[in-house]
């Protein structure tokens, strides 16, 4: 018999939730204090709802305790409407979906809560085992294993895709940000209208105020006849604002009023247009950073910053990198056994600082040299094969040396490109990378211990209240994401 734990301080909750299971066949168990949770904890259940304010104790905690003593059981958070961030919270903990209180329209309720209470079914596609994920995956050739730290952040995207909550998508260059992106276009009923995405550090500030606003003919040189801007063209449908922290200034302040107002003119125009466009935005900058700086409005980033999906770099998706090269192989007709295992050991054991998009690229480089022959170590690009070689490794195949040194690169490149390098500047930039680097080992620890906290701690030899203190300071627009 299916076993559901209520874990809510709340009598009231804990009995409405006994009578609807109890209507459904479905055993029931409540905890109200900790120390029956601690009790229930012990026990089997398939199913358990937690509310995410549990008196004095924090219930994401709950969660990552639920989901670390029964990997198997579905954890659905309790929330408050006010608190959606905080439930999403709870799915980044590993609860699969939030429910919101007062739980006004039961069948609503049924249909959320029935998909976990079903049995599993023995003809289930194995290939198929998120059958509400796949359909969206497929539909837009998107790969993520059942493994992944990806699969938490998809999940959360479904389930806000359809909400009016502002969605700002954070990840290292490459990693997939348009990808989910799009994921989310198509979970959302607007998936039968335009998805479309521009990219905003690529194009000159004038330009790019024509492409998202459009221009009346003649409002400048050039401008030989009206266009529709992209945010008129993307109307019902979704407009994705890439690179939105690279945005110029001036523009940041046009796209902060159009929000506000909810209409924009054109170029050169008179009559203000409205456009029902859902504004998703994403970067692979230190946004926060930027809004301290100054360089990126802070009344912008409030704006956009509903809620942060932040997507893994590559090098923790180590499952991911080898289902990518199937799919990518298989795309190209190549026999997936013409591969050799040594291959598959470079590849998981690369630091990928350009994400899929490199990996994509060392896939094409080594077909290309491996002809109608198997592909080997030779065959990948040699900046792969050096960084994997000679670098030291831990005992997951983890490479320090590789990420740390193309970290350290990346932001000395960065002060270099700086016109006028002041010794002040040399001091903020290596106490920059000072923060990366301890940022670096946290994020490892993390995803090492399957996001364990306390383990993590241990490790580091501090309390969880220092753990997260830490986190804020080194970046306040990661912490949230561990
Ligand atoms: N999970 C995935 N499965 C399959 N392909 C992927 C996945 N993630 C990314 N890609 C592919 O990798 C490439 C880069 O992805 P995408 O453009 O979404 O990354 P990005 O983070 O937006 O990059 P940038 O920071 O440069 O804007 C694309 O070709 C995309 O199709």
């Amino acid at each position: 018999m299916t076993h559901v734990l209520v874990v809510d301080d709340d009598p009231g909750i804990t009995r409405f939730f006994q009578r609807f299971f109890a209507q459904r066949g479905v055993a029931t168990s409540s905890a109200h204090t900790v120390e029956e949770f601690n009790l229930q904890l012990e026990k089997e259940f398939h199913l358990a709802l937690v509310d995410i304010r549990f008196g004095p104790v924090d219930g994401v905690q709950l969660i990552n305790q639920i989901t670390r003593k029964h990997p198997h059981c579905a954890v659905i958070a309790i929330t408050g409407y006010a608190s959606v961030k905080t439930a999403v919270q709870a799915m980044k903990a590993g609860a699969r979906d939030f429910i919101e209180k007062p739980f006004t329209d039961i069948d609503q309720l049924q249909r959320q809560l029935g998909v976990y209470l079903k049995q599993p079914d023995p003809n289930r596609d194995e290939d198929d085992p998120w059958p509400d994920l796949c359909p969206i995956l497929r539909k837009i050739g998107m790969i993520c294993s059942a493994n992944s730290p990806l699969l938490p952040i998809l999940r959360i995207a479904m389930r806000i895709a359809d909400s009016d909550i502002p969605i700002l998508i954070l990840g290292e260059t490459g990693v997939g940000k348009e990808q989910v992106a799009r994921f989310v276009h198509e979970a959302s009923s607007r998936q039968n209208n335009p998805f479309l995405a521009i990219n905003c550090a690529a194009i000159s500030d004038t330009l790019l105020e024509s492409e998202l606003f459009g221009h009346e003919k003649g409002s400048f040189t050039g401008a030989t006849e009206t266009r529709q801007g992209l945010l008129e063209l993307a109307n019902k449908g979704t407009l994705l604002l890439d690179e939105v922290a690279d945005m110029p200034v001036r523009l940041q302040t046009v796209l902060l009023r159009v929000l506000e107002q909810k209409e924009f003119l054109r170029v050169g125009g008179r009559s203000p247009i409205r456009s029902d466009a859902r504004i998703l935005s994403a970067t692979n900058r230190l946004v926060d950073q930027l809004a301290a700086e100054g360089t990126f409005r802070e009344d912008l980033l409030y704006r956009l910053d509903g809620i942060r999906l932040e997507i893994p770099p590559l090098r923790y998706r180590k499952d991911d990198i080898l289902l990518m090269m199937r799919d990518f192989l298989k795309r190209q007709d190549f026999p997936e056994d013409h591969v050799s295992p040594d291959v598959e050991r470079y590849l998981t054991a690369y630091a990928w600082p350009g994400n899929v998009r490199e990996l994509n690229q060392a896939l094409r480089h080594a077909m290309a040299l491996a002809g109608n022959g198997p592909i080997t170590p030779e065959h990948l690009p040699a900046r792969i094969r050096h960084a994997v070689e000679g670098c030291r490794q831990d005992r997951d195949g983890f490479s320090w040396d590789q990420d740390l040194d193309q970290l350290t690169k990346r932001i000395l490149q960065d002060w270099l490109q700086k016109k006028d390098c002041t010794l002040e500047e040399l001091e903020q930039t290596l106490k920059q990378l000072n923060r990366e680097v301890l940022f670096r080992v946290v994020e490892h620890l993390w995803f090492k211990y399957q996001k364990d906290k306390s383990k993590v701690c241990k490790v580091l030899g501090i309390n969880e209240r220092k753990f997260r203190y830490i986190l804020y300071e080194l970046r306040p627009d990661r912490g949230d994401s561990l």
